[in-house]
């Protein structure tokens, strides 16, 4: 039967990926998703057949196995298989949490049809409890594979076999999933650590940023800290949890998407990502990083944080020049990246580029277990073109709003004698406009280098082309120019 030959099929090349590398988690969550993907399609042939050759789904065993299956739908793994059925099914996002459970339902209904018929019922009854709890730390999507493996016949596992009929062990084999799902991460997060963070940001790092408006810390966490984001960044891009970066333009009241090439990112504040990605929610949660900035500059009053993770597929995509945050409507402040990137070479691109003028520009290489600090409102910066798949994770640090000191307006300025330039210049939102229009071209280009060409990019163009023709007239009527800035001026950036 197709349907059947195909779930073998998935099995087969599943297990033989998991046991080629046991201790991949890319492998196994790969594998899983390719068991689900064939356990979905052959469902819907299965379900064609259903009315001819009877007996596919027995509908008691199918819901307990979907009421379990759908709560652990909150885990990547789950997600995955959920998703796979769900876009076998053609169903719509609407009604997400409902379809979800049915595609579910369908979906393991399969996997008991394929088992009544091939395993007669004995390797599936030997599927209790002890095979998906023996191998917790490789994680779900070996779990997973093995668990479909057993149906199959294909792998001898530990625990011997136990009474009971078919249907009840699949319940078992669901409930195994679900608390696997439930416990998988905690063993994860038990091994995370963010003690090294601690030591890594210290008095001399503080006076870098204070100095210079940036600091760059390598080794700034535990290694395998950053294997385990990479991995949860790579498989919530795999399972399409991501969204592509986009910039919102209002023109004349209408609202246009610039979309960047192939940079998908994700705010660790949305709860999906938060269940699917623990070891950096853990990171969310922490306060080491915080708590010691704060302690060297306690002036900052940093009050919270959010982590935002990145992909870069790796096709040139790029960021343009821009500040992360404003002053006056926005309370980020401090700007952390950590970078995720194993094996970076020179060809592979990606560099971060800090623009802490009147000082040069620095390129900096995303290397993996490099942190980079900087200036949220006052430092500009791009990314350059990525040719390699790349990862990072940023950490927006903010002040509370009611706390936020009031911004100098530049008319109390206004007809101020030439002498006062320093005190102007002192001022945040006078040097971003004036690094604005020093750096005008090159701005441009970054903008053309990071959006395909289209009309919105056309019009994002025309507008900076606008804004700085009005900055750089006012910047002239306040009696300030760029050349007034110069490397001996004196710039407290913290
Ligand atoms: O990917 C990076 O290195 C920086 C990205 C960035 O500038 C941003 O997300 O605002
Ligand atoms: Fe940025």
């Amino acid at each position: 039967m197709q349907a059947q030959d195909s779930i073998t099929r998935a099995i087969s090349h599943s297990v033989a990926q998991v046991k080629q590398n046991e201790s991949a988690d890319v492998a196994a969550s790969s594998a899983a998703a390719e068991v689900a993907k064939a356990v979905a399609a052959a469902y819907l042939q299965a379900a064609g057949n259903a009315s001819t050759q009877g007996s596919v789904v027995n509908p008691i065993d199918s819901t307990a196995i979907a009421a379990a299956i759908s709560q652990a739908a909150a885990n990547s793994i789950s997600e995955a298989f959920g998703k796979a059925a769900y876009d076998q099914l053609g169903l719509t996002v609407s009604t997400r949490a409902e379809d979800f459970q049915r595609a579910f339902s369908l979906a393991f209904a399969s996997v008991q049809a394929f088992s009544s018929t091939n395993t007669g019922g004995t390797e599936a009854a030997g599927s209790n409890g002890a095979i998906v709890s023996d191998k917790l730390t490789k994680g779900i999507g070996a779990s997973l594979a093995k668990v479909l493996a057993q149906i199959s016949g294909e792998l001898e596992l530990d625990g011997g076999p136990a009474g009971g009929t078919r249907g009840s062990s699949l319940a078992v084999i669901a409930r195994n999933i679900h608390s696997n799902c439930a416990t998988a991460p905690q063993v994860a997060l038990e091994s995370l650590s963010f003690e090294k963070l601690a030591s890594s940001i210290t008095p001399t790092s503080a006076q870098a940023l204070v100095d210079k408006g940036y600091v760059v810390i390598d080794s700034a966490l535990d290694n395998d800290a950053c294997a385990i984001f990479r991995e949860e960044i790579r498989s919530l891009h795999r399972s399409q949890n991501l969204t592509l970066n986009s910039t919102h333009l209002v023109r004349a009241g209408e609202r246009t998407l610039l979309q960047k090439q192939g940079i998908y990112e994700a705010e660790v504040a949305d709860q999906a990502i938060q269940r699917a990605a623990p070891a950096i929610r853990a990171f969310q949660e922490d306060r080491t990083l915080l708590t010691m900035l704060s302690l060297f500059l306690p002036e900052m009053r940093l009050h919270s944080q959010l982590t935002k993770l990145q992909y870069n597929a790796g096709d040139g995509g790029c960021f343009p020049m821009h500040f992360d945050s404003d002053d006056s409507v926005d309370a980020r402040r401090v700007t952390a990246i950590l970078y995720l990137n194993f094996d970076w070479r020179p060809s592979h691109g990606g560099e971060l580029q800090l623009f802490p003028w009147p000082y040069p520009p620095v390129t900096i290489q995303p290397l993996y277990n490099r942190m980079v600090i900087f200036h949220a409102t006052r430092m500009l910066h791009r990314v350059l073109p990525s040719f390699a798949e790349r990862f990072c994770l940023t950490v927006w640090m903010s002040v509370l709003k009611p706390d936020l000191p009031p911004v100098p307006s530049l008319l109390i300025n206004k007809g101020a004698p030439k002498g006062s330039h320093k005190d102007l210049l002192a001022q945040p939102q006078v040097m971003r406009a004036l690094a604005k229009v020093h750096y005008k071209d090159t701005w441009v280009q970054s903008i053309k280098d990071s959006h395909p060409e289209s009309q919105a990019r056309d019009a994002m163009i025309a507008q900076f082309w606008k804004d700085t023709h009005v900055l750089e007239k006012n910047l002239t009527a306040l009696g300030l120019d760029t050349r007034d800035v110069t490397q001996n001026s004196f710039i407290k950036w913290f």
